[in-house]
């Protein structure tokens, strides 16, 4: 059973709730690149990899909930936007490759 923070009494303690919610956190990303993994294959060219209108709003509102969660909201902007790079050169290669564009 989980412990909250405060329900801590040991280092190990924590560490075993830190180890469960980054296997918890590993399960949401790989659901959340599911999605990008499937966009991938709806988009017509490697440019459309990039939607600067996009990225602006996800940050936003990564930035907006982290705030209201009691997180940095520069963290979860830093945080989104190293997932966003990537997922975006992942997008780029992915679309090449089936398009045989580049
Ligand atoms: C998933 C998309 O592709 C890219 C990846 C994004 C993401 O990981 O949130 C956002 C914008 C796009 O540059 C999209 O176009 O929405």
């Amino acid at each position: 059973m989980s412990k909250a923070p405060a329900d801590c009494a040991t280092k190990e303690d924590i560490r075993a709730e830190i180890d469960r919610l980054d296997g918890e956190l590993i399960g949401l990303l790989a659901s959340r690149f599911g999605y990008v993994r499937r966009m991938a294959e709806l988009k017509a060219s490697p440019e459309e990899a990039v939607v600067p209108a996009r990225i602006d709003e996800v940050l936003s509102h990564v930035a907006a909930r982290a705030g209201t969660a009691g997180l940095d909201p520069d963290l979860a902007r830093s945080l989104w936007s190293k997932l966003i790079d990537w997922n975006i050169a992942f997008e780029r290669k992915a679309i090449a490759e089936r398009t045989g564009g580049n």
